[in-house]
């Protein structure tokens, strides 16, 4: 199979954290400080561990200052709310995000709700959320803004192509049909109650897929030509002899790869855009809070 037609997210994003590393720099010389990131995970759930680590060493490695708090799974929601206040008053925190999920006994729009708006990074405050929909300067949601960077960059102009949504979430389906529309798409969201759904996605230039169910997009629900971009981390049973089971998206790649001009992979299509993009909207937080105009590219 030709590989041509792979979307490489990983290398899209790795460019991506070098640009925003330069303008770190920059920043550094105007203000005499680092942008700063705090993340806060609450209990230990492996994936989130892992993606807490990966944005800590990213933070870092873009010359940005990581503060990283680690709580412990029976944290009281008032004590994690009083965590979030005292970084929305510190001066030296440009961003704030809550890893979730969040144990089950917390409310996670109740402690978004709590987050400075202007420190709201992952773009989940109703604040940030309106300002999208009404087409105001927003925070995006990290993974949403990853795919439509990488839409652009192999399609350039989005408008008038029909984009397919598949998933309704909060966290990327919404935010994503809102970019979608923004850049004169016409938009469908699909999602569990819609019928035919093989019929609705065979119409789209533009596939987006937000479900969370392995490779439920068949090869043959793709237009020859459509672009596809895989949301999904689904880990599959381990097969015989292996010990960990493989990641696949909510597409079935192999049998879409051969219908799509373009298609993200999983892993390295979608994934490492989002942490790029939280670096971004970092920056832009930094900048704004300093007063300081928006650096060239951002
Ligand atoms: N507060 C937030 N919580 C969560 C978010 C978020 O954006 N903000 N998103 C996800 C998890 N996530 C970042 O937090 C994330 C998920 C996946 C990847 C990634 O790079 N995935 C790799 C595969 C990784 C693997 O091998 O398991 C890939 O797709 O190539 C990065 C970040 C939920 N929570």
């Amino acid at each position: 199979m030709s590989t041509d037609n792979i979307i490489d997210g990983k290398a899209f994003a790795a460019d991506l954290r070098g640009r925003i590393a330069a303008s770190v720099l920059d920043f550094v010389a105007h203000s005499g400080r680092k942008p700063g990131l705090a993340v806060v995970l609450v209990g230990d759930d492996p994936a989130s561990q892992v993606y807490v680590g990966s944005k800590k060493k990213a933070t870092i490695e873009a010359g940005m200052a990581s503060f990283e708090y680690r709580l412990p799974e029976d944290t009281a929601q008032a004590d994690l709310i009083a965590l979030v206040e005292r970084l929305n008053a510190d001066e030296q925190v440009d961003g704030i995000l809550v890893q979730l999920p969040l144990p089950s006994h917390m409310d996670d729009k109740a402690v978004i709700a709590e987050l400075d708006p202007a420190k709201d990074v992952d773009g989940f405050h109703v604040v940030n959320a309106g300002r999208l929909a009404v087409g105001e300067d927003a925070f995006v949601p990290c993974t949403p803004l990853g795919c439509l960077m990488l839409l652009k960059d192999r399609l350039g102009d989005l408008s008038g192509k029909n984009a397919v949504v598949i998933g309704r979430s909060n966290i990327v389906g919404k935010p994503m049909a809102q970019l979608l529309l923004a850049e004169n798409c016409t938009v469908t969201i699909a999602h569990s109650r819609t019928q035919d759904l093989a019929d609705v996605v065979r119409r789209a230039d533009i596939i987006v897929a937000a479900v969370g169910r392995a490779e439920m997009v068949k090869g043959d629900w793709i237009k020859d030509g459509a672009v596809v971009i895989d949301v999904g981390i689904n880990r599959l049973a381990p097969a015989e002899g292996e010990t960990k089971g493989r990641l696949v998206g909510d597409v079935a790649f192999a049998e879409a790869a051969v219908h799509s001009a373009a298609i993200t992979p999983v892993p390295g299509g979608v994934g490492p855009m989002t942490i790029a993009c939280l670096l971004r909207n970092t920056l832009v937080a930094a900048y704004r809070r300093a007063d300081l105009p928006r650096p060239k590219g951002f």
